[in-house]
């Protein structure tokens, strides 16, 4: 496929030799991390119109502002609240494709904040699946891999050989149950708020011809991810763990382990992932009607992993000593709260994405580590000696 802007669309073809047309494309979302990912790569590789809707614009600025940007026009934000704003129905209807990306996603919320959680992705989302269905627009809905909660072989007694067989953890989309915890664990108000917006989505699809794609992410992780605390974002604020463990590898304090850092999780470089997205975008009648996992299942690790391995990459790239302590152990109910609970392991089956799209993920742990944490430390390592060396208010 072309790749530069000067090139334009008219040498981009699809997956089936057929020329992509331009489209002009509501994102709702579009100010986050995923979508500043993706109005980068739309912005630079392809011809296509962003009608960017969100209410803070910081991390697509770059591509709003000067005037005399290569893609002038193409893009425009619209600051606004889905919850509460007239203007989205005729922004949809204004669009070939409508992407959603808008949601709490921090699992720090799960818990804590459950109504605006629940409202954020199931209610809200409510109207931008209507006005799709209803125009008959194509809707692409980001949904999470939290859906699945737990693996099978969780259940299982943890010296039995059945937990290394495939079949008890595998995620597959048209297979796998959703298993979540107890109502008083509200850690699962989030992927239960995602399951019925998907379910959803599937019946308005069966029922009345709309034209969906469900994404699931497997923790996408790269620049931009949420916010570093007291320097982009609240103190007392808890991210996602790429941005924890960085806010304590800048400040030169101990990464937090929650239980013990057990927990496994497939990383997969934003970069890698915002390709699978694009190939959904230009190739409908390959993407329409399918969920997809998202995920690099070769970038297996535990939490505890993880933090081992961010520590020696942010050494290289700093030049800076490892803590003197690298981790502490923390429990579950002291750093996140009451109602927490969490996902064992999360490995996706990529058979449906490799079939319809061919998209494989490339980039390893320790490459996409060595790129994200370079970035941190170069957008942050100063912001942060300034906020530590400020006296704090008596
Ligand atoms: N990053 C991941 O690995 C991951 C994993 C699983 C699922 N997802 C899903 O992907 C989507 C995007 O995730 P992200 O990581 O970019 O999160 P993000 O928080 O960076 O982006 C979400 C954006 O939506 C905006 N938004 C929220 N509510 C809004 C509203 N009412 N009106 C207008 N804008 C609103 C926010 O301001 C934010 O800019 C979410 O739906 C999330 O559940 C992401
Ligand atoms: O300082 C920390 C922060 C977190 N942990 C543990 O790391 C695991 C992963 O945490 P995180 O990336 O914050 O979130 P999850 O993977 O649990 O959930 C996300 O997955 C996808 C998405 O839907 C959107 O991104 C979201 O729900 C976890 O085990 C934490 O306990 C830590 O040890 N120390």
């Amino acid at each position: 496929m072309a790749s530069s802007a000067a090139a334009g669309a008219s040498a981009r073809v699809d997956l089936d030799g057929n020329p992509i047309k331009p489209l002009t494309i509501c994102m709702i979302g579009a100010g986050g991390f995923i979508g500043s990912h993706l109005c980068e790569k739309l912005m630079n590789e392809t011809q296509h119109k962003i009608l960017a809707l969100d209410v803070y614009n910081d991390k697509i600025k770059h591509l709003l502002e000067p005037d005399n940007l290569p893609w002038n026009g193409r893009i425009t934000f619209h600051r606004l609240n889905i919850k509460h704003d007239s203007r989205l129905e005729g922004l949809i209807k204004m669009s070939d494709l409508t992407i959603n990306l808008a949601a709490i996603c921090t699992p720090a919320d799960y818990n804590t904040r459950p109504l605006d959680t629940i409202y954020s992705n199931f209610i809200d989302a409510l109207p931008v699946v209507k006005y799709c269905s209803e125009n008959n627009k194509r809707l692409i809905h980001f949904s999470t891999c939290e859906v699945y909660g737990k693996t099978i072989g969780s259940f299982l007694p943890k010296d039995s050989p059945l937990r290394q067989d495939p079949a008890y953890y595998v995620l597959k989309e048209d297979e796998s149950p959703c298993i979540f915890g107890s109502i008083e664990k509200q850690r699962w108000s989030y992927a239960c708020a995602k399951q019925l917006i998907e379910r959803l989505i599937y019946a308005e699809g069966a029922e009345n011809g709309l034209e969906f794609t469900i994404v699931r992410p497997f923790n996408w992780i790269g620049p931009r991810m949420d916010f570093i605390p007291g320097v982009d974002g609240p103190s007392e604020g808890v991210p996602r763990v790429l941005a924890c463990f960085s806010n304590n590898l800048l400040r030169g304090e101990p990464l937090k382990l929650v239980d013990g850092g057990q927990s496994q999780r497939t990383f997969v470089y934003i970069k890698d992932a915002i390709e699978a997205v694009t190939l959904m975008i230009e190739n409908p009648a390959r993407a329409n009607g399918h969920i997809f996992n998202v995920g690099n299942p070769n970038n297996e690790v535990t939490v505890r992993q993880l933090a081992e391995m961010m520590i020696k990459v942010y050494s290289k790239v700093s030049g800076a000593q490892p803590p003197e302590t690298p981790t502490i152990d923390v429990s579950s109910k002291e750093f996140y709260g009451e109602g927490y609970d969490d996902s064992d392991k999360r490995i996706p089956d990529m058979t449906i994405i490799n079939r319809q799209l061919g998209w494989n993920p490339k980039t390893s742990l320790w490459d996409l580590l060595e790129s994200t944490l370079t970035y941190q430390h170069r957008t942050y390592a100063e912001a942060i000696k300034k906020v530590i060396a400020k006296p704090v208010a008596s």
